[in-house]
Order: C-alpha cells, then structure tokens, then sequence
C-alpha cells in the first residue's frame, strides 16, 4: 500500500489501538479540523476542540498528512456542547463539522483561522496591516444579530439534499458519493422542517427518483419552493393548485430603504437568512459610496448588492456590474428595471473585461465564489486606480491572496469585518476595504 508511514506496523497486523491511536489535538486550521501530530506526521482532525485528547479514526492517508475524524473524547475541551446535528457528526454528512462546538468557540475558532489565514497564505505583510486596523486582538467573525439566542439553528433558507438509492432524502457523506438518509435539518429554516422532505413518510417521495437532486428555498416572502432536479416540485396532494414557481421574492432592508428581488429557486442568493441585509450593510459601510459617483460591480448575481448601490450614488451616478451567469442577469435586469443608472454585462470576469468595464470608476465592489477573483484581476482592477475596494469573500485562504496581488499594487487593508453567516460549520463571510497606501 502506498503512502503508509514507516512508524506503523502494515494495517493487516495492527492492533485495534494501532488503527485507532490517541492524539493530543492542537490549534484549528482552514477547513473545518485541528491540526495533531502522529509520530511527527500531521493530522487533520474532525469532530475535535483544540486542547482535547481524542482517538482518531484515520480515514485518509497522504504522504503529507493524514485525515482523521475523532471518535472518542478523553479530554473533553470546555467549549465543547452536545451536537446540535449528530447527523453530520463522524463518519455522517458534511455541512455541519462544528456542531460540536459552542457559538462564541465557534467565532473564536473562525477569527483565528482568519488571522492565521490571512498571515500564512498572504504574508506577515497582509497581516500587519490587517492587525493595523483591527487591533492587537486581530481580525473578529462576529455573529448575525438573534443567531445565538436561536442556538444558530434554523437560519438556512436554501438547503440543497439528494435521494438516496431507497427514495430518500439525505445529503453525501463527508468526502464521499454515498447519500445517506437524513432525520432532522436543524441548521434549516424552520419553513423547510415544515416540508416534511425527510423520513420514509414524505409525501414527496412521489415527486423524485433515487438521485434526484432536490432543493428546498424558503424566501422572505411567500411560500417555500421545491425544486427536483431543477424542475418545482409539489406533493401529489397539492397539485394542481396553480401553476409552478421557478422564482422567489426576497425582501431585505436596509439603511438606503427596503429592496425588493425576484430570484431563481435554483439562483445563487445567500443561505442565511440574515445575510442578504448584514452584506448591504457592511457593503455600503466599506463602499461609502457618494451621490454621483461611478461603481464597478463584479460577480453581481442577481443584484443584491447592486440595487442598494445604484440607491446610493443616485441617479447621476452609475453602478457597471459584471456577472458570469445569464439566469443571475436576468433576475438582476428585472431587479433593477427602475434604475437607468445600472450597466448590466454578462460575462466572465477576467482581466480585459475589467480594464474594459471600469474606466474611471471610483469605487470597485467585487464578491467573486470561493477560488477568489486571483491575482491577474485584483491587478486589473488595481490598474483602474479606484479610491476604494471593496471585497466580500468566504473563503479567507481566496482573500488572503487577493489581498497580497492587491498590495504589491500599492492598495492596503484599511477595514475588515468577518461574518458568521454559516454557524454550525467552518465557513465564514470577510469583507474587506482596500486603499491607496
Ligand atoms: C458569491 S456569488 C455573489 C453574488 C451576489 N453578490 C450576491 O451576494 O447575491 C458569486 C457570483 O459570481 C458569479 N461568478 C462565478 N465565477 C464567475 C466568473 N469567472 N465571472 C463572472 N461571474 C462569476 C456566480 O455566478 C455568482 O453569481
């Protein structure tokens, strides 16, 4: 077998301890582990707390390290809670790795894989400047206002699962294609509880095959949507009781008045329910837009963050945004029909459609996915000499090396906000401002 360290015996004449080895478990690293050391060897493990001594279950083996979930708790941590979703605890499905953990452990874990984050993959420089601005403490993922009273649970408006071979509706075990079955979807918006998808009663089953891929959106407003394999779906008792929505209205306030959106079922919108609003807000914080000046939007969906904006720099202003995907575009066209002022392209975001969309524009607001906009279009967008960028990111590893492309071109951190608009898990949300040096 290749990739077995030396230290160990071949796994056909290990002992039950051997395969299942206690290790003292260090800090939390990118991705939803802690860091331990096994006969000098590193591993990633899942389902720990820094501080604790767990058994491990190794279940991946790399000549670089190893992956390894915890199995049993020795020393249990502090900040360790009863799992909020077993489910997704070892060996169960991914999405919900730090259910184990208590909320304010759970920003703390964030903030420090932010700042570690940010130092390792974009230099001391990147995060000295960071430090500059949010001081000795180093960079905070605050949580939305209402999750902790509510245990962060139920804040999830899109929950995507897929059928299992028995016609059930469950999610991929972690790292794998097996779907297992599910019971309960705590970190969902109550609205999807009340489905009634899960189980071997759902009166949904009718409506899939084993496979299918089904989605389960719960808008501001209106009803909940079903979407099987992108197509709405409703329980056999209920159909025929008008025609299929593909498309939800979302409502979101905010300090420039309230937004009204129309969005695919099967679009990109944000997950948590409070995300849409603490984005705006932290969006037109950083932005400090003006009446009358010129906006470069890039990776604009369907106009979340594109709507507030146009408000804010007012009719002889203008907002150019620049989006990959046409189903986004022709929400966000909808979206903002009323406002002139917005340039809507369609297109991939690249370093000639930069240069070409954002002459002379004073402000640049990108949210690109998760691999980050990368350093030829963060040396674009440098190249058009904005006062100000604003870029919204979940991943910090992304950001990280957004941020150091952005500062050889002479823009430093001048303010960073981090997000947790993912409790129960390891993702997190950073918006950051970036100025002339
Ligand atoms: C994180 S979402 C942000 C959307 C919007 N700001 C929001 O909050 O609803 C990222 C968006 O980038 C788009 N996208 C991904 N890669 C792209 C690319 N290379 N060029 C243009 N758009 C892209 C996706 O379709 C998606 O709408």
């Amino acid at each position: 077998m290749t990739n077995q360290p030396d230290q160990l015996p071949a796994p056909e004449t290990r002992t039950a301890e051997e395969e299942r080895p206690v290790v003292e478990v260090g800090g939390p690293a990118h991705g939803g582990h802690c860091v331990a050391r096994l006969d000098g060897r590193v591993v990633f493990v899942r389902h720990t707390l820094p501080g604790e001594r767990v058994r491990i279950a190794v279940t991946d083996r790399r000549s670089r390290f190893w992956r390894a979930d915890a199995v049993e708790v020795l020393d249990p941590s502090p900040d360790r809670v009863p799992s909020v979703w077993p489910e997704a605890g070892p060996g169960g499905v991914g999405g919900g790795e730090l259910a184990h953990v208590a909320l304010p452990a759970q920003r703390e874990w964030k903030s420090q894989v932010l700042a570690e984050t940010l130092r390792r993959i974009g230099g001391q420089e990147v995060a000295d400047d960071v430090a500059a601005v949010t001081g000795p403490a180093g960079p905070r993922v605050e949580a939305l206002p209402g999750d902790d009273a509510r245990g962060g649970l139920g804040t999830r408006t899109r929950v995507e699962l897929t059928v299992t071979p028995d016609g059930l509706a469950g999610m991929h075990r972690f790292r794998s294609h097996d779907v297992l079955p599910l019971s309960s979807l705590p970190l969902a918006d109550p609205a999807i509880g009340e489905l009634g998808l899960l189980g071997a009663d759902s009166p949904w089953r009718r409506t899939w095959r084993p496979g299918a891929r089904v989605e389960a959106v719960a808008p501001s407003e209106g009803d909940p949507l079903v979407l099987v394999d992108g197509e709405p779906a409703t329980p056999a008792r209920r159909r025929g009781k008008g025609p299929a929505r593909r498309s939800v209205r979302e409502v979101v306030p905010s300090p420039v008045g309230e937004l009204h959106y129309r969005v695919a079922g099967a679009g990109f919108w944000q997950v948590h329910r409070g995300a849409p609003e603490a984005l705006v807000r932290a969006v037109l914080d950083a932005a400090r837009v003006q009446p009358g000046q010129a906006v470069l939007e890039l990776y604009s969906g369907a106009g979340l963050l594109s709507l507030p904006l146009a408000r804010a720099v007012g009719e002889e202003g203008r907002v150019v945004t620049l989006e990959g995907s046409a189903t986004a575009v022709k929400d966000a066209r909808r979206n903002l029909h009323d406002h002139p002022n917005v340039a809507l392209g369609t297109g991939l975001v690249t370093p000639a459609t930069v240069s070409e969309g954002g002459q002379g524009c004073d402000v640049v607001v990108l949210d690109p996915p998760r691999a980050g906009a990368g350093t030829k279009v963060m040396r674009a967008i440098t190249g058009l000499a904005p006062g100000r960028i604003v870029h919204v990111a979940c991943d910090p590893a992304a950001l990280a090396r957004d941020l150091a492309a952005a500062r050889e071109a002479g823009y430093v951190v001048t303010a960073l906000t981090g997000l947790d608009l993912f409790p129960h898990t390891h993702h997190f949300e950073v918006v950051a401002t970036l100025e002339r040096a």
